[in-house]
């Protein structure tokens, strides 16, 4: 059915007016020699035509009579015809504060004429809106330009350009980036990555409150690598009850003798921050067919070990400079020379180590404050994100495996000793990355490690490497602040600037969010086959508006018949009927024989009665109750 039935249209008479247009489809974008023409976004001021069937109550056919007198929807419109419904002076656009690539406003939007760029004698005006600089062609020129209309009516062809839309700055995106989404979606794809049975038979089902395990390292490596004497591996692991996915670290071969350690355990558990790997739980299984030992820990999707990011043979280019070439033995000093020029040019930049020393002084802090030690500051126990956030990811282990719980050990004197190790470790872990070596850190290359910071790097990195390696004298990682100085208000500033992206990005998907919610309510009414017996509910009294304004927003086809997709319209159309705004618009049946003028405000109570219908009868509304 195109058209109502004539019944129902006297329900809408008090709410939709008749308007009077040409056969052709009003929604057609494209050239058009008369002035009256136009998208329905478009048209002339309704102000304009003072016998507007605007306020006629009643609807009707056309008939080739209405061809003079086209239909003029939106009062506010600019004088432009033809163009990209972007183009719209609605209060919801003038009043948008915000323009860059936000859904409400498509931001640094021009209307680009061809005609304009070939011939320059044409003139245009701009007009500014909520920021938004909008260039017109002359065609029916503003209020404001009321004095060149002469002139410009006498210069001007009458046919109209072709218009197109494009951005001045770069593309307005309604989307979050390209960078963002991959990342996200990578991490996504990695957490939701499932056993291949196949490829690990042995595996087993479940292991205490965990399930689908899949192995974090490839399995040949796990099966001859020694951790702390015990052989270790990592799972990826899904809770079986909250299905949230967690990194199970396994001591093979483990007997728990000393339970005392489990006092550690509970202080780990309660250590939370940006730069640890928090531990959950641990618990001892025979899941594995042998005595295993268990840390549960946070999952981070898509981390990588600093030792793989700066020290892996595996990377393009890579090569330890301190690896002497035993072939070909040369004099000290050329190898130290060809050290250094390796170095210079490999060297990772200093701010990049800052950064890790602030993150990883930001960890140990935390951790020294607890009276805890870290233990495990290596490269293979630190994890690192596509955005540089390290995370130590080995806490607690050695504290449960090495069970020195003897009482007749001083706990306290053993804790301060081993965070005075963790200061040693940061130091030579600092000298490591500074010579991009883990050889460096060797003792017979140390003095030459840090004749490379000083000549590489500020006097500052190289102090703090000495202070953190001088261990006669009793260190703290309080002391290290006056050292890291004022690039600490660098490293919150470059985290504000990275959270108002964040917050940026979030924002478009706010506003995609609202739309979605929109499109979900006309899609569960659009072509519903049936409600209460009666078949034609989809298309007759309030839904048959809505058919229409569907067609209206995404059927548009150009003069040819072909599709005309203009993502602005959408979004356009879809905020104006969120809000409900006053503007009118001209629906057309699909035989183009009638076209109803309707408002947005109309539409919108259309839309809520009619899903209001469908949501009072529904059974199950899980997830739609917030519509
Ligand atoms: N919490 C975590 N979330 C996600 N991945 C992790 C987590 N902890 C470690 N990984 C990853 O698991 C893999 C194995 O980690 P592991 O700590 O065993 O490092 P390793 O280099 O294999 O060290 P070792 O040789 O001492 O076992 C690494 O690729 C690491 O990036």
């Amino acid at each position: 059915m195109d058209w109502m039935p004539q019944n129902h249209s006297r329900s809408f008479s008090s709410r939709l007016d008749l308007a009077r247009a040409t056969q052709a489809s009003e929604f057609v974008p494209r050239v058009v020699a008369s002035r009256a023409s136009a998208s329905p976004n478009f048209l002339n001021s309704v102000s304009s035509i003072p016998n507007s069937p605007a306020v006629h109550p009643i609807t009707k056919k056309f008939d080739d009579s209405d061809l003079s007198t086209r239909v003029t929807p939106e009062s506010v419109s600019p004088p432009l015809v033809n163009s990209s419904p972007l183009i719209n002076n609605s209060s919801l656009v003038s009043n948008s504060p915000h323009s860059n690539g936000s859904p409400l406003l498509n931001s640094s939007a021009i209307i680009h004429s061809d005609k304009l760029n070939s011939s320059p004698a044409i003139p245009a005006y701009q007009e500014n809106v909520g920021g938004t600089t909008y260039f017109y062609q002359y065609q029916s020129p503003p209020e404001n330009c009321q004095q060149n209309e002469t002139t410009l009516n006498t210069t001007l062809p009458p046919a109209l350009p072709e218009f197109s839309v494009f951005s001045v700055k770069k593309e307005p995106s309604y989307f979050m980036s390209e960078d963002l989404r991959n990342d996200i979606l990578n991490r996504n794809v990695l957490t939701l990555m499932q056993p291949d049975p196949q490829q690990f038979p042995d595996l087993p089902q479940e292991v205490d409150s965990y399930h689908d395990l899949v192995p974090l390292e490839p399995i040949s490596n796990t099966l001859h690598k020694a951790h702390m004497g015990y052989q270790a591996s990592m799972y990826k692991a899904t809770h079986i009850k909250t299905g949230a996915h967690f990194c199970l670290r396994r001591i093979h071969g483990f007997r728990l003798s000393n339970t005392k350690c489990m006092a550690f355990v509970e202080l780990w558990k309660k250590l939370s921050h940006s730069n640890i790997v928090q531990l959950k739980e641990v618990f001892t299984t025979k899941a594995f067919s042998d005595n295993s030992m268990i840390f549960v820990y946070d999952y981070h999707p898509g981390s990588e070990t600093l030792l793989n990011k700066h020290f892996s043979p595996d990377q393009a280019g890579y090569c330890d400079p301190f690896i002497n070439d035993t072939s070909t033995p040369r004099p000290y000093s050329y190898q130290k020379n060809n050290i250094l020029r390796h170095t210079q040019n490999n060297k990772l930049p200093e701010p990049l180590i800052w950064n890790y020393i602030i993150q990883l002084t930001s960890a140990l802090r935390i951790i020294h404050t607890n009276a805890l030690a870290c233990r495990s500051l290596d490269p293979t126990k630190i994890i690192i994100n596509s955005r540089n956030r390290l995370r130590l990811s080995c806490l607690g282990v050695m504290d449960v495996v090495l069970q020195e719980t003897n009482s007749s050990i001083n706990q306290l004197a053993l804790v301060q000793h081993y965070q005075q190790e963790d200061l040693s470790a940061l130091g030579k872990l600092v000298l490591a990355l500074a010579c991009k070596s883990t050889m460096a850190v060797q003792r017979e290359n140390m003095s030459t490690a840090l004749d490379i910071v000083s000549r590489s790097y500020t006097a500052d990195l190289r102090n703090l490497i000495m202070y953190l390696l001088a261990t006669q004298q009793r260190r703290s990682v309080t002391d290290l602040m006056p050292m890291i100085g004022a690039r600490f208000y660098t490293q919150l500033d470059n985290l504000h600037n990275h959270i108002e992206i964040l917050d940026h990005e979030l924002s478009k998907e706010l506003q995609n969010g609202r739309l979605f919610r929109i499109m979900t309510k006309l899609a569960t009414i659009n072509e519903r086959p049936d409600f209460n017996l009666e078949s034609s509910w989809a298309e007759t009294g309030d839904r048959y508006m809505l058919k229409l304004f569907r067609d209206y927003v995404f059927h548009q086809v150009t003069q040819e018949g072909g599709p005309w997709l203009d993502m602005a319209h959408i979004v356009h159309c879809l905020n104006k009927l969120d809000v409900g705004v006053p503007e009118k618009i001209s629906l057309v049946s699909r035989d183009e024989q009638s076209v109803l003028v309707v408002s947005y405000a109309e539409l919108k109570h259309c839309l809520e009665q009619s899903y209001g219908e469908l949501a009072g009868q529904a059974h199950d509304m899980s997830g739609l109750e917030k519509l």
